[in-house]
């Protein structure tokens, strides 16, 4: 086996286990046992790749064998996110999931979603700037609004809309289901056959619970489109688009395939481009040289007679380098979604057994000095502007092999239309009360669940003086 702490007979690593941000303790034991370290939590094998090219070599070169995921038994049999493509099995049912929503969000595609991003980049950047308090629930409206909008088609009322607090509700609930050690039946599935009556079978009770949480949030939004074909199909939208390549009408079995796709976008592209916006708020309050020179770019390409647009991001390499920086200083999945080995592997004659649970330390990998020196400095010029340098960290981030996120070039989409208004429009800076500024260097992350997100933070917005007015115009000619 892979190198690892010593193991105890049957439990084995349990109690050396880190109950939050175990991507940091894994970082520190990588110094120790090397790229590749093997860990045993109750006889489950957990192999941890801490190095890029090893990561490459397994998940990339060998995705016959890598592509699988874990089997959870609380979140995933008992209260049903088996059934989302995220955490499928690798076999035919992920296939037809999966091929239904990369051809939706391809990088040709792309671009009709680009008028919808804009419109709620510039929402949220007039938002923020007349009460910078709502820094939170704007970024996650705004970005909920977009990912329902090009999933049903259907428009978010506000922030309570229960099509955006039934899937935030949802992913709460499998980030805490999977906490390591919260299930005893994770540990012995056997219990999942016990009746439910039984003293300690609480348990039942919470799946059942989450399994109608993300039941409604999966078929309500769905069901609303079918019954507003009209008002769907305004708006170019994966469902819209399945049916329609389907001559209008599902069978019941794509029907559920296509409702469980869906839900995925919702959990996929919500929580993590809300963790990676924040964290750009973040990186520029506390480095406001960086912030001037990247506004010295976009006004030099933009000019003051308009508003930035998404294409720009072309001609505007300094702002890529910060979206880089960002996504590598704060990785908002910084141990990406496990895989599982589908069978037994030998790797440089370490035996990888068959199930073990493959984690990608992606913090790790964006963090090891001798790749990015210095890397808890935010540092955008680390990449000499060179996209090739910049791609590198993109091929950590969104993931490895078969199961690489389909999803980039819409998170990309968002990301940058809400990063190019920001800065044209506004001047990010931390606030002026002594004991909330000094919070912001050492700002803690959650460490719970699969997504790392910023605790709460303040920031304060000041208008760029005619890129503000502009702005303003813009906002009026939207019906927001
Ligand atoms: C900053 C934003 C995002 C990041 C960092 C991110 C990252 C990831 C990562 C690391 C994975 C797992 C890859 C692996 O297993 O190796 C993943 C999977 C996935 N992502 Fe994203 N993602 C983002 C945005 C999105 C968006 C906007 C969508 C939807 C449009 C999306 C849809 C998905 C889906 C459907 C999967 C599951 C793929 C599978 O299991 O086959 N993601 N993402």
């Amino acid at each position: 086996l892979p190198p690892g702490p010593r193991r105890l007979p049957i439990i084995g690593n349990v109690f050396q286990m880190p109950q939050t941000s175990p991507w940091l303790t894994f970082t520190k034991w990588a110094k120790t046992y090397g790229d590749i370290m093997h860990v045993d939590v109750v006889g489950k094998h957990m192999v941890v790749l801490n190095s890029a090219k090893v990561a490459r070599e397994l998940l990339d070169k060998r995705s016959l064998t890598y592509s699988d995921r874990p089997h959870f038994v609380m979140v995933g049999d008992l209260a049903g996110f088996s059934e989302l493509l995220v955490f499928q099995s690798y076999g035919e049912e992920w296939r037809k999931q999966r091929k239904l929503i990369a051809q939706e969000f391809t990088q040709a595609s792309a671009p009709r979603y680009y008028s919808l991003q804009e419109s709620q980049a510039r929402i949220l950047a007039w938002n923020i700037l007349r009460d910078p308090s709502s820094l939170f629930s704007q970024v996650r409206l705004r970005i909920g609004i977009n990912i329902i909008q090009v999933t049903y088609g259907y428009t978010v009322k506000g922030a309570e809309d229960p099509f955006i607090t039934g899937p935030l509700q949802s992913m709460q609930n499998f980030s805490e289901g999977t906490v390591p050690g919260s299930f005893l039946v994770d540990f012995i599935p056997a219990l999942k056959y016990v009746p439910n009556w039984m003293p300690g079978a609480g348990f039942f009770q919470k799946a059942k619970a989450w399994r109608q949480v993300l039941w409604d949030a999966s078929w309500a939004p769905y069901l609303w489109l079918k019954e507003n074909q009209n008002q769907a199909i305004s708006m170019p939208n994966l469902c819209a688009s399945v049916i329609s390549d389907a001559g209008g009408e599902l069978s019941r079995e794509e029907e559920t395939r296509l409702v469980w796709a869906a839900s995925t976008v919702m959990g996929g592209g919500l929580d993590s481009n809300m963790s990676t916006v924040l964290s750009f708020f973040l990186a520029m309050a506390l480095y406001p040289e960086i912030q001037s020179k990247a506004q010295a770019e976009v006004d030099a390409v933009v000019g003051f007679e308009r508003l930035p647009e998404i294409n720009d991001k072309t001609s505007l390499p300094y702002v890529r380098s910060i979206v880089t920086e960002v996504m590598r200083w704060r990785p908002a999945m910084p141990l990406g979604i496990p895989h599982a080995a589908n069978e037994d592997g030998l790797y440089n004659g370490l035996y990888i057994p068959k199930g073990s649970v493959m984690m990608a330390n992606v913090w790790n990998m964006l963090h090891d000095p001798k790749i990015y020196s210095n890397p808890s400095d935010f540092n955008p010029d680390r990449y000499k502007n060179l996209d090739s340098e910049m791609q590198k960290v993109f091929d950590v981030l969104f993931g490895f092999g078969r199961r690489a996120c389909p999803g980039f070039h819409f998170a990309e989409g968002t990301i940058f239309a809400i990063v190019l208004t920001l800065l044209a429009t506004c001047d990010i800076l931390p606030p002026t009360n002594e004991e909330a500024r000094a919070t912001l260097n050492n700002l803690p992350y959650t460490g719970v669940g699969i997504i790392s997100f910023p605790e709460n933070f303040e920031v304060r917005l000041k208008p760029r003086s005619s890129r503000a007015s502009l702005l303003a115009d813009v906002i009026e000619s939207l019906d927001c």
